[in-house]
Parts: C-alpha cells; sequence; structure tokens
C-alpha cells in the first residue's frame, strides 16, 4: 500500500511581483524519490526551501505524515525526520570528517541528558558516524579534514551529515553540482543505495541522474507544475520536451 508522505497544497510564494511559487500542489509517496526539475529561475530551490522551512510561503499548505507543517521552523521540521541536505558551506573545514558526522548526531540528541551521562556516549556517536560514513562511502577518509576532501566527496560528507538527522524524508537540492561524470557516477550511486530507506525530494539538472533515480518527476516551470509522472511519462510528454527536455536536447 502506498502512503502519502508529503502533500503540498497550492502554495505560493511572491518576491514582489514575481509568482516564485505559484499555486504548487504535489504529493511525495513514503519510500518514492521524487524529482523536481525545470529551467533556471523556475523556483525549484525556493519550493525546496519552503518545504524545509527556511522560506515561508505567502499562502498554501505543507503536510507531512498527515500534520500541517506549514508554520513550523526548520529546526522543528528537522527533529520530526524533514532535513535538507546543506550545502557545502555548512560543514566545518577545520574539523574532522567523522567529527562533522559525530557533530550532526550530538546535535540531534542534544536534548537528550541522559545520552550525554552515558560515559559511552562520544564512542557511540563516533560508531554512528562511521556508520553514516560507510553508508555514503566515506569511510576510510574519516580522520582527514574536511577541507582536505575533493568536491564531490564533500557532496558525499553533506549527505552523511544528513543521515545523521535520521531523516525520513531528505530533500537534496542539486547534490551533483558542480561535480565531474566519475564523481557524479559515484553520488548517483550513493543515492541509489539509500532509495527505500528514506524518501526523497530531489532537484537536479542532471537528466541522467534524475531518470536513473527518481520513481517520479514533478516538471517546474514558471512556478507552476507543468506535469508529473514517471520519468518516461515525463520523457514522452511534448509539453514537457517543449518546455524543458528539448531545450536540452537543442543544447
Ligand atoms: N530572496 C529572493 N528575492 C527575490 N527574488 C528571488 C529570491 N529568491 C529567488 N528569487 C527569484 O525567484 C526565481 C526562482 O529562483 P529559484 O532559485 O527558486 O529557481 P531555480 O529553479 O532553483 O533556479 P536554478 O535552476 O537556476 O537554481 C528567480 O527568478 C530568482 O531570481
Amino acid at each position: 500500500m502506498t502512503r502519502t508522505l508529503l502533500q503540498v497544497d497550492t502554495l505560493s510564494k511572491n518576491y514582489g511581483a514575481l509568482k516564485v511559487t505559484d499555486a504548487v500542489s504535489m504529493t511525495v509517496t513514503e519510500g518514492e524519490v521524487h524529482a523536481v526539475i525545470g529551467p533556471n529561475g523556475a523556483g525549484k530551490t525556493t519550493l525546496i526551501a519552503q518545504l524545509s522551512g527556511q522560506v515561508r510561503p505567502d499562502s498554501g499548505r505543507i503536510l507531512y505524515g498527515g500534520e500541517d507543517i506549514t508554520r513550523l521552523d526548520m529546526a522543528a521540521r528537522v527533529r520530526k525526520g524533514l532535513a535538507r541536505s546543506f550545502q557545502i558551506t555548512t560543514l566545518l573545514p577545520g574539523f574532522s570528517v567523522k567529527e562533522n558526522v559525530a557533530l550532526a548526531v550530538q546535535a540531534r540528541n542534544g536534548s537528550s541528558f541522559r545520552f550525554f551521562r552515558a560515559a559511552a556516549s562520544e564512542a557511540a556517536r563516533n560508531d554512528e558516524a562511521m556508520q553514516h560514513l560507510q553508508d555514503v562511502g566515506l569511510a576510510d577518509r574519516a580522520d582527514r579534514p574536511a577541507s582536505a576532501l575533493s568536491h564531490g566527496e564533500k557532496r558525499q560528507l553533506e549527505i552523511a551529515v544528513a543521515l545523521a538527522t535520521r531523516p525520513r524524508l531528505l530533500l537534496l537540492d542539486e547534490p551533483l553540482a558542480g561535480t565531474g561524470l566519475e564523481e557524479a557516477d559515484q553520488l548517483i550511486g550513493l543515492l541509489a543505495g539509500l532509495k527505500g530507506r528514506l524518501t526523497m525530494v530531489l532537484i537536479e539538472h542532471d537528466m541522467e541522474a534524475v531518470f536513473a533515480l527518481a520513481d517520479r518527476v514533478s516538471v517546474l516551470v514558471y512556478g507552476s507544475i507543468l506535469a508529473s509522472g514517471s520519468p518516461a511519462e515525463m520523457r514522452a510528454d511534448p509539453k514537457v520536451r517543449a518546455a524543458y527536455l528539448g531545450e536540452e536536447e537543442a543544447g
């Protein structure tokens, strides 16, 4: 049985006269990878920022697990298991790879006094951090400073940091941005490995990645959802081809 995890209901956001999010409604089913694609400036990042709680919509609702979270701030959403993979700038470059993840584990457990009372808490944090590093293929880099990682490895670390919040829904904003071919392949493999363990909303320009990973695709154009469906349906849809894919192929 499929269950709706996230329901976006006529969400709207204007910046001045610009309708960046124009009555967007979409549904994300538990366990799926749902890609949001669209031309530059279509409003993808602003949409994800509203889902994560960074940007407040002007109107509309966001339901998560049936609960209206539209007014909750980002920290409250993270506690409920809705996490965004942050940009590289939020990594702590002087700390080791493992410490970056361990700090995220600690932040998650911050409210639990009992966790810190245990003498083994640091070991437990490190063990969990290593588990997340294993999941993203960075275990062998654990003791290096984060600053020494390649660009692609930093993106892997970002995902490990997000996993440390134990998300049920992970929002990924262009996880492949700036990566080379080999790094992109590695990241696609890593995200494919996470499929089924959590639900993902993925913004990505790399169509190969979208078609490799997504169960469903929503196409955003000028702040509105133009079409939604399986990757194959979207690839075949003349409206989508004209608005986006055709543009890519022509380019
Ligand atoms: N804080 C802001 N103030 C004013 N305009 C904004 C703001 N944030 C975004 N915009 C505008 O909203 C539009 C959509 O931006 P957004 O970054 O969401 O698009 P996008 O689809 O993610 O683009 P890209 O694919 O290039 O990353 C753009 O025209 C952008 O200039």
